[in-house]
């Protein structure tokens, strides 16, 4: 069995984004009330009295969009400050990164993935819902601020839709060649936007690969990281590309996380709703951090039964519940 020891931290299910593949502009999602987020104080105990003592010693900040939530730098500094921490990163759309950068990584933040969808600027906002509000530059002036911090690996996420960015995968491979940023390519998965999954499917990174194989050759890498990607690079690159393949070669066997929501909830698998478990109200009822550890306990001997193999027995007729932004992406 896989030993689980890698926890998604949701900050905040909110986003200052509409990506069409994850919360589409008009899909009507319940927020989480102020009152029931999670605390700082609160995810910290969780951290250090429930999940460290079972083994759990490397942390990934996302959301929604961590950078909205107030507290994000304050969080940082004490996940990382605990002894048992090993690693801890972040994943970011990078809007409100510019001016963030400099101090998450003096608060202890060293590596960060981030957003990138397209180099091109009409079609990101096409894809972030935010047509005309030129959101490109930022997000780009945010992705060259973590990189004079030091941020390393930096890596930047692509979902690729068919039609809509598909075109630009050499221009994005590119990106790899004179710096060290790791480009990693996202099959897209049907949680998000059902619709528009019908309607445009996935690309195989079979197929991306070949692509790039044609034009510069591609060869194995490595690149530090807790995730599924595959890692490749092209000969002579400073950085790498990785191949995130999801739908084409199901990685569930390797599987080694859990999410946890902003509201509480920790969930065993992306893809299956089974087995969740409300941790907040446990703990704001005084719940002590040793029971809470064994009901967690208790979920991880069961997870390999939930993992991904059974979603379609997870989910309420093909349809989630809660979308990539609710859960931990
Ligand atoms: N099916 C599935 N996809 C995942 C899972 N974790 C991450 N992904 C996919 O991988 C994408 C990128 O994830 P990131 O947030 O960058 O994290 P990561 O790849 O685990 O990060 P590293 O530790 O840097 O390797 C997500 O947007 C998902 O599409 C998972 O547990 N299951
Ligand atoms: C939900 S977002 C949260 C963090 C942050 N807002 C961001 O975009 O990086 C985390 C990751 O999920 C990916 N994602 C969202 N919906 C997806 C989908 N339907 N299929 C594949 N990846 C998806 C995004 O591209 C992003 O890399
Ligand atoms: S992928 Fe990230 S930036 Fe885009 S809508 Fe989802 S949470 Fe927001
Ligand atoms: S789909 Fe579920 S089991 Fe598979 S890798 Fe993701 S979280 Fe793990």
């Amino acid at each position: 069995m896989n030993r689980i020891d890698y926890l998604r931290i949701s900050l905040v299910d909110r986003c200052n984004f509409r990506c069409q593949y994850c919360m589409p502009e008009g899909a009507e999602l319940d927020y989480v009330l102020q009152q029931d987020l999670l605390t700082a104080d609160e995810l910290l105990t969780l951290i250090r009295e429930v999940f460290i003592p079972l083994g759990f010693t490397r942390f990934r900040l996302t959301g929604g969009e961590p950078l909205l939530r107030p507290d994000v730098t304050e969080i940082v500094g004490a996940i990382a400050a605990l002894a048992q921490t090993q690693d801890l990163s972040m994943t970011t759309n990078a809007f409100l990164l510019a001016s963030k950068a400099r101090d998450l990584y003096a608060a202890g933040l060293r590596r960060i993935n981030i957003s990138l969808d397209s180099l091109d600027p009409e079609t990101f906002d096409l894809l972030t819902g935010n047509r005309g509000r030129g959101r490109w530059q930022q997000v780009w002036d945010g992705i060259q601020a973590a990189y004079e911090v030091g941020f390393d690996p930096l890596k930047l996420n692509v979902v690729v839709i068919a039609g809509v960015n598909d075109r630009e995968i050499l221009d994005l491979a590119a990106l790899s060649l004179d710096r060290a940023w790791h480009v990693r390519f996202i099959e897209f998965m049907p949680i998000g936007n059902p619709d528009l999954f019908q309607t445009r499917q996935w690309i195989p990174s079979a197929q991306l690969r070949q692509q790039i194989r044609d034009r510069w050759g591609l060869v194995e890498s490595r690149v530090r990281g807790n995730g599924p990607a595959d890692v490749f690079q092209i000969p002579g690159a400073k950085g790498t590309l990785g191949f995130i393949s999801q739908m084409s070669e199901c990685f569930c066997d390797r599987c080694n996380r859990m999410r946890l929501s902003a509201d509480g909830w920790l969930r065993p698998c992306l893809l299956n709703e089974t087995g969740q478990i409300d941790l907040k109200t446990g703990l704001r009822q005084g719940v002590a951090g040793s029971q809470l550890r064994d009901r967690v306990g208790e979920l991880l001997a069961i997870k390999p039964e939930i993992n991904f193999k059974q979603r379609d027995d997870g989910t309420d007729a093909g349809r989630y519940r809660r979308t990539m932004s609710q859960i931990g992406g």
